[in-house]
Parts: C-alpha cells; structure tokens; sequence
C-alpha cells in the first residue's frame, strides 16, 4: 500500500517534487548512544498541488515524523528530499526559502504585534537589512486575510487566545512563500467551522498555488473527505498511504482507529459509537427526521427495525415533534419532544 517515489513520478498529473523520503527510519537516540525507531522503511511521497493528512493514534509518531521532515531532528537512517534537494545536504538558508514548518511547541511572541509576527515568515527572502519591501508587506496581508486573521493585525501577538495564535502562525509559513508547508495539528484549538475552514484554505492553497502541503490531525473525518493523499500510521507502526477512499476500502482506518465503544463505518466515511443493541423499534418518521430519532434510539440501546415485522415497540412521529409511543408492554404514551423520547425508551 506504501507509495514509492517512482510509482507515484509516473502517474499522470502528479508532479515530481514536493517531498519525498527514501528508506527513511524517524526516532530518538537515547544517551547511551543506541537509538529507539518510531516509524521505518519510509518511503512516502507528498506530491505539489495536493494536500497530505498524516493520521494515527497519539503516541503513533506522528511528530517525530514531521520533526524529521523539517530537519529538526535527524533521521536514523535513510534520505528526506524537498524539492529533489537532499535535505541533509540543504542550507538552512536554502531550506528556509522552500520550507515553512508549524510546530505545536509554544511560541514566544514577545512585544510583536501580530502583523510583525506573521512578517517574520517573510525573514527568508528579505536581504541583509531584514526590511520588508512592499512586496513583502503585501505576502503578509495576504497571508493573515487567507486564515481569517486579519482583524487581528494590529493586536500584540501574545495576548491571542490559542486558536486566533494558530491562525496567525500558520499566516507566518503561508507569508514565507515556501515551496512545501508542514503543519503538526493546525486545528487543534479551532472551533469546528475554522477547522473546516483551515482544511479547506489548506487544500485550496496547495491546489492553486502548486503547494506541497502536509498536515497531521486527529480531525478524521474531516481529513478523509478534504484530504488529496492520507499516510496513516496504524497501531503496528506501518504507515498506508493512499486516497482516503483506498484507505477506507482497505480497512486500514478502521484496524487504526476501532476501539471498544467506536466503530468506523466504510460506507459513510463516519465514526459511530458501537452499542449492543436490547430491542428493535418500527419507526413512522419523514426521512429527514428518521436519523435523528434513530439516533437517540441508538443511545438508549434500540435499534431501527427495517419492517414493522419483528419489532418490539412503535413510535410515530408528528409535526412539532409530538411520539405517540407504544411499548414493549403494549402501553401507548406520548411524548413531547426528543427527551421525552429517550426518557420513556429508557424504561422499555
Ligand atoms: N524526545 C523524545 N525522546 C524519546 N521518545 C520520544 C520523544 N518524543 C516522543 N517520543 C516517543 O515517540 C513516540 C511517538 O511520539 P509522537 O509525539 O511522535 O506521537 P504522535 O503521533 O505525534 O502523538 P500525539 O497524537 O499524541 O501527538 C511516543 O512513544 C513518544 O513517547
């Protein structure tokens, strides 16, 4: 499942570039000189013009990848490319011009406003004096409005709250112009529609601007209906890549993520809860109601019966969300609402 760089060079419309890695192993030396591998044998290829989510568990390695991916901590073995330049072989200087990295650590913003701090993503193309020149100026006003953070251009950059901070760091690599962009969770403290927003920004982005962009993220839906490419580290630390629809097929999002109460379902692309089910219901709802009273049902351990046939119990909807009940016992009840629903389905 694993892509190599040749396969992918080869498929129409993928552009060689972006960032690849050959026989990479991701992980920590310890002092006693050994070294303890997180993720091996990586040969992974994120592609120009496409956005990559990188999924797995917490502690899967998600970080130690990305770490490594920026140069900020050395592979154990094996090559990084960006841009087809060796990353080991890169200058700093060189690196930062194509290479713009947020990381989840805390930054100290200091006395800078926001619109100096997203001006700093511009440090890699300014000269000797460090001045901005109105080009520079105009890639940071670009920048701060295509994450929705240009309201905030004038307040100082350490009274934000996190979500508006990671807006604004995300500005600061966007503003660097770099070639290859990684983002280590840039939704985390984002409120739904930002994250969806972000997600989208970042697709669009790596689209329209041949961006090679790479993104980690416990938002899993979300990333399996935007994402353009998806490596997933499942729980044995092997690392699938593929379109999230050849993950979903292969099973490997549900052996990665099923748990004892969560399970993945391939059809909808969507987590449920799993709950063993005690009786079947025959529901008289419109469809655009019916899901929702089969899942409140669903919290109560009772299930949609597909036919009348074979149910244990009946609930009849009205307009106004009115239920006229009838149990297990044959007792006819009403209720008003959802709550009521759910209370005397409880007792059944
Ligand atoms: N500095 C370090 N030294 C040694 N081991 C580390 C270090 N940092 C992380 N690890 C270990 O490496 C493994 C992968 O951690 P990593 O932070 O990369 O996971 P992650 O997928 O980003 O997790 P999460 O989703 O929880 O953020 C974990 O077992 C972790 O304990």
């Amino acid at each position: 499942m694993t892509e190599t760089l040749t396969e992918t060079a080869a498929q129409p419309g993928i552009r060689t570039g972006g960032l690849e890695t050959e026989e990479l192993t991701v992980g920590y030396r310890t002092r006693s000189r050994s070294s303890r591998a997180v993720l091996s044998g990586l040969a992974l290829h994120a592609a120009p013009g496409e956005l990559t989510v990188l999924l797995g568990p917490n502690g899967a390695g998600k970080s130690t990848l990305l770490r490594t991916l920026c140069g900020l901590l050395p592979p154990l073995e094996g090559r990084i490319r960006i841009g087809g330049a060796d990353l080991a072989r890169t200058s700093p200087a060189a690196l930062a011009r194509r290479l713009a990295v947020v990381l989840t650590d805390r930054v100290d913003a200091g006395l800078l406003s926001v619109r100096e701090l997203a001006g700093l993503g511009r440090h890699p193309h300014t000269g000797f004096t460090g001045r901005l020149t109105a080009a520079d100026h105009a890639a940071v006003e670009w920048s701060l409005k295509a994450v929705g953070a240009d309201h905030l251009a004038d307040r100082p950059a350490a009274e934000l709250s996190d979500g508006e901070r990671q807006r604004v760091l995300t500005a600061r690599a966007l503003a660097q112009e770099p070639e290859v962009v990684l983002l280590d969770e840039p939704t985390a403290f984002l409120d739904v529609p930002s994250r969806v927003a972000l997600t989208v920004l970042l697709r669009d982005l790596a689209r329209d601007k041949g961006l090679t962009v790479v993104v980690s993220t416990h938002d899993l839906e979300l990333a399996l209906r935007v994402a353009d490419a998806v490596w997933l580290v499942d729980r044995t630390s092997r690392v699938h890549a593929g379109a999230p629809e050849d993950l979903i097929r292969g099973g490997a999002v549900a052996s990665a993520f099923d748990a004892d109460h969560l399970a993945f379902d391939p059809l909808t692309g969507t987590f449920g809860l799993r709950r063993a089910t005690r009786a079947a219901v025959a529901v008289d709802a419109p469809a655009d109601v019916l899901p929702l009273v089969e899942r409140a049902l669903a919290r109560e351990g009772l299930s949609v019966a597909d036919t009348g046939a074979g149910a244990d119990a009946r609930v009849s909807w009205t307009e106004g969300n009115r239920f006229t009940l009838v149990g297990p016992d044959a007792r006819t009840t009403e209720a008003h609402g959802f709550h009521e629903l759910t209370r005397t389905a409880r007792t059944w």
